[in-house]
């Protein structure tokens, strides 16, 4: 199906959307600034590395590695960057996905550009800004089905190997629309519009208004 997502119309299928309001319409933008996000998982997508963000917007959040795209710099290019500025690590990193993201506290789109790695080299290393952290994907994910109340109820328990699963308690809201895709390898688009936040000037506590999420039809993740 084609959507429109406000300012890019898209040929994909619906996995998840809502809205706080029926007749919202999606905000309106004219900047954009572009970043990236980068999640490095370990063979058979049973962990994946976040980090505990240190600092800025979205401080005590869980994320992936990223941050914006600087000038001449290809999407992938700044995503590698940011892993070793952030992780100290490197990995082949692959598409995965594409994330238009905008809050009512800041009225420029965010675009980001999502990778996964399924490999790494160095040595994972906590920097000023993030600190590093594996968890345990949970095999609900990796099936690319997404009960949105397992997510709830499963979320902070940690597992037989000690590790927690995925804490999307403390994560931007929106990512548990769509992590499954970025398990299960299912290239994604979507797009999530934050209100004003619930706490003054605490961004992490602005309510998802509008969102939408599908899998791009036709094309891998990797091509
Ligand atoms: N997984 C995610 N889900 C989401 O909904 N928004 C995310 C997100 N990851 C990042 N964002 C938003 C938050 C913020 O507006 C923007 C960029 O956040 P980042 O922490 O990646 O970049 P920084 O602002 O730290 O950039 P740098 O200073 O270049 O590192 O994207």
């Amino acid at each position: 199906m084609l959507v429109n997502l406000g300012v890019v119309e898209v040929d994909a299928t619906e996995v998840t959307s809502g809205s706080a309001n029926s007749g919202l319409s999606w905000s309106h933008i004219d900047k954009t600034q572009l970043y990236t996000n980068g999640f490095i998982f370990n063979e058979n997508s049973t962990k994946v590395l976040l980090g505990l963000k240190k600092r800025g917007l979205g401080c005590g959040f869980y994320n992936g590695f990223g941050g914006k795209v600087n000038p001449g710099e290809t999407p992938a290019d700044a995503a590698l960057r940011e892993l070793q500025e952030e992780a100290g690590i490197s990995s082949n990193l692959a598409h995965a996905g594409t994330l238009l993201f905008t809050s009512a506290a800041d009225p420029k789109l965010h675009h980001i550009e999502i990778y996964r790695g399924d490999d790494w080299s160095g040595e994972i290393t906590e920097s000023e800004e993030m600190r590093p952290e594996w968890f345990r994907v949970p095999s609900y994910a990796r099936s690319g089905v997404i009960p949105t109340s397992a997510i709830k109820e499963w979320s902070d328990v940690p597992g037989e190997d000690g590790l927690r699963t995925v804490p999307f308690g403390q994560m931007w809201a929106d990512d548990r629309f769509w992590f499954h895709l970025l398990v299960a390898k299912r290239p994604f688009i979507g797009r999530v519009d934050f209100g004003e936040p619930l706490v003054k000037g605490d961004l992490n506590s602005a309510p998802l208004l509008k969102w939408w999420f599908g899998e791009v039809n036709g094309k891998g993740a990797d091509g």
